[in-house]
């Protein structure tokens, strides 16, 4: 198993927002609002109890909008999230079960790291984009680039601490494919419907990350 796992499905955006949602019908809106601001990727955590019927929202109605389940824990999670139409999956962290349930499914998959170690495995698993997660605290920039210099064919997606005053240096460090960030889709603005708050928030992430 190295270069054969699947690939993640092709989307533009290189801020990938991580959302919590307490209510399945802001799925539908919310990935509207993402898409009018540029962003045509969207990680839905199953934190929640209504995550699945919203991915599977997300995924029947808006066919554009590629949709990922975050916090992948257990194989249960990886069949209920595939079930649910999610086109690929991403986890704070990785373990041997979860791989292999990920393997198993055929779900395209970006496993989570935060040591040396940790991306040894993923890479033994096949993983070339990992979530450097918690990003921040586990060095942000400096770390990325100390973990360049032996993992030269990895390429991450920090996520965890991300937020539009360290955006662009994120995305101008070579090993790094994408971010991922909570602040594209804040609590407030969910529970009151401000879609266009959301939309207002994508757009600057896309100019930002263009520029
Ligand atoms: O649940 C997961 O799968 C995670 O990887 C954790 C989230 O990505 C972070 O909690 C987002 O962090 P903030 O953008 O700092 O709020």
């Amino acid at each position: 198993m190295s270069t054969s796992l699947p690939a993640l499905p092709a989307f533009r955006s290189r801020v990938v927002p991580v959302v919590v949602l307490q209510d399945a019908a802001h799925a539908v809106p919310l990935a509207q609002a993402l898409l009018a601001g540029g962003i045509d990727v969207i990680e839905i955590t199953l934190r929640t109890p209504c995550a699945l019927e919203a991915i599977a929202a997300v995924a029947r109605e808006v066919p554009e909008m590629q949709v990922g389940a975050g916090t992948l824990l257990s194989a249960d999670d990886v069949r209920r999230a595939q079930d649910a139409g999610a086109r690929f999956g991403l986890s704070p962290g990785h373990s041997p079960a979860l791989l292999r349930a990920v393997a198993e499914a055929g779900l395209p998959f970006v496993p989570g790291v935060m040591t040396p170690g940790e991306v040894m495995a993923a890479r033994e698993a096949g993983y070339r984009l990992m979530k450097l997660f918690p990003a921040t605290v586990a060095g942000g920039l400096d770390m990325l680039k100390a973990l360049a210099s032996p993992f030269g064919d990895v390429r991450f997606c920090p996520t965890g601490g991300v937020s539009l005053d360290n955006l662009g240096g994120f995305l101008k460090q070579p090993n790094v494919a994408l971010v991922g960030g909570s602040w594209l889709a804040p609590a407030a603005a969910l529970r009151a419907g401000d879609w266009n708050q959301i939309t207002a928030l994508a757009r600057q992430a896309t100019e930002l990350s263009a520029g």
